[in-house]
């Protein structure tokens, strides 16, 4: 089989531009993994060939069940997480092994985001020191070349992926260190073979580009097969992919009725959804198409800090805001409770009432011996006692005190952030 030299020296972006994460997603069979494979060997081919100017990718395998690999991965889900161990642990069938191998995986991402970090993205410059005499300043080092794709295989089973807070988490993480885009992966043939399953699949697509909410290029795989003009053209054209539907219920001369027009509608429905999506058409078997893929992905890459880029912004800055609001709330409540204890407390009903207790008079010559204590009190009332008159002050400065910290330490839980939050969720769920 031979192997089609890269077109594009560099389908990749320059030196020190963060690389574009591509997960690769699709129907198990859609040819994930032989997909990896190939753009894998095209972006190390590239390498080879212009070693100064461009760095293999950095890869990762999210897929717990594979039993071998195709490519050499950076990080690999199963040289931390035994997938046949997870099912036999946990008494659990294939789905509920991927699905807790990605939990128990996700409980790491700090250790993996902070892997990728390091090796994809240029080191944080440090702060400038004073100058000093006769210290002559080194030369400056040329800088690593840093990898310009970072290439994700994920599971068959989409749903464990997408729909898995594990999946999340992985997602949003990538998403917030680098570009990320996301390659669904279709079986040509078999999707191609009728209106209905051209459009379950779309719809899967559609559901995952919602859930995600990263930009998508809907890769045609397995061209060498079947060329995928006919459903290109039925994205492109509704009306097209009417015919099609009218077509095939007249050939069967059955099924009608609701399911076609289902179909007709939906396709206007979707004409929206295709507007925005990359379309690409590839063989990885025979490497056609390929630089055309990576070409998209420099769309996408555009697309995802011109428009993904300020809405994950404003999403998170949201999620701050609601954030303090709700620390702000727990604290004025707190603060409220507080009040209430030391106005409880002053007033004498609380088990920790101020000043010792009076003894009930059982006289009448006790109530006005009593009643000479107090005038006699009242007479020294013009005396300030000094103490008396810090007690509020300190009351105050004790609060504000209690205040800042309990401030202090709601920001702490809360700067935990979601990975953090949630990889205690999974590690509460596993338990
Ligand atoms: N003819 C042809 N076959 C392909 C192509 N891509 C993949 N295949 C075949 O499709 C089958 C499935 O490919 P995989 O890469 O294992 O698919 P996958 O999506 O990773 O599968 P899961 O890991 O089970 O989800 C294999 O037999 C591949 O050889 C292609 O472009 N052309």
């Amino acid at each position: 089989m031979a192997t089609p030299t890269p077109t594009t020296p560099s389908p990749t972006s320059t030196a020190q531009q963060p690389p574009c994460a591509i997960i690769c997603i699709g129907m198990a069979g859609s040819g994930k993994t032989t997909f990896m494979q190939r753009i894998n060997a095209h972006l190390h081919q590239a390498h080879q060939q212009h070693p100064a100017t461009t760095a293999p990718p950095y890869v990762l395998n999210l897929d717990p069940a594979v039993r071998s690999v195709p490519f050499e991965s950076n990080i690999d889900i199963r040289d931390s997480v035994n997938y046949k161990e997870v099912m036999k642990q946990y008494n659990l069938g294939p789905n509920g092994g991927i699905l807790t191998s990605l939990n128990l995986f996700a409980t790491k991402i700090d250790q993996v985001m902070g892997l990728l970090e390091k090796r994809c993205l240029p080191p944080t410059p440090s702060p400038p020191t004073a100058p000093q005499a006769q210290t002559p300043t080194p030369p400056p080092t040329q800088a690593p070349l840093l990898p310009s794709h970072i290439l994700i295989d994920t599971p068959g089973q989409i749903e464990v992926f997408v729909w898995s807070a594990s999946g999340e988490i992985l997602l949003s993480s990538l998403a917030s260190s680098f570009p990320t885009v996301i390659a669904y992966i279709i079986d040509t043939p078999r999707t191609t073979q009728n209106t209905s399953t051209f459009m379950s699949n779309m719809l899967y697509a559609i559901s995952i580009l919602y859930k995600t909410r990263l930009p998508m290029i809907l890769v045609f795989n397995k061209t060498d097969v079947k060329d995928p003009a006919e459903a290109v053209e039925w994205m492109r054209d509704f009306e097209t992919f009417q015919a099609a539907v009218r077509r095939e219920e007249d050939e069967e001369r059955e099924g009608g009725g609701y399911m076609g027009s289902l179909l007709n509608s939906m396709s206007l429905v979707l004409e929206e959804f295709y507007n925005g999506l990359g379309v690409v058409s590839v063989s990885s078997m025979t490497g056609d198409g390929v630089d055309a893929f990576f070409a998209k992905v420099e769309e996408k890459r555009d697309e995802f800090e011109r428009d993904y880029r300020p809405e994950m912004r404003k999403r998170k800055a949201d999620a701050e805001r609601q954030k303090a609001d709700l620390r702000d709330k727990e604290v004025g409540r707190m603060m409220r409770d507080m009040k209430m204890d030391v106005s409880s407390k002053a007033k004498g009903t609380g088990k920790y009432a101020a000043g010792p207790t009076r003894e009930e008079p059982e006289t009448v010559s006790d109530v006005e011996a009593m009643e000479d204590e107090d005038s006699d009190d009242e007479a020294g009332g013009g005396m300030v006692d000094p103490d008396v008159d810090a007690e509020p002050d300190e009351d105050a400065m004790f609060e504000e005190g209690l205040k800042a910290r309990y401030e202090a330490a709601l920001q702490e839980r809360q700067q935990g952030g979601v990975t953090a939050k949630s990889a205690e969720y999974i590690r509460r769920s596993q338990g």
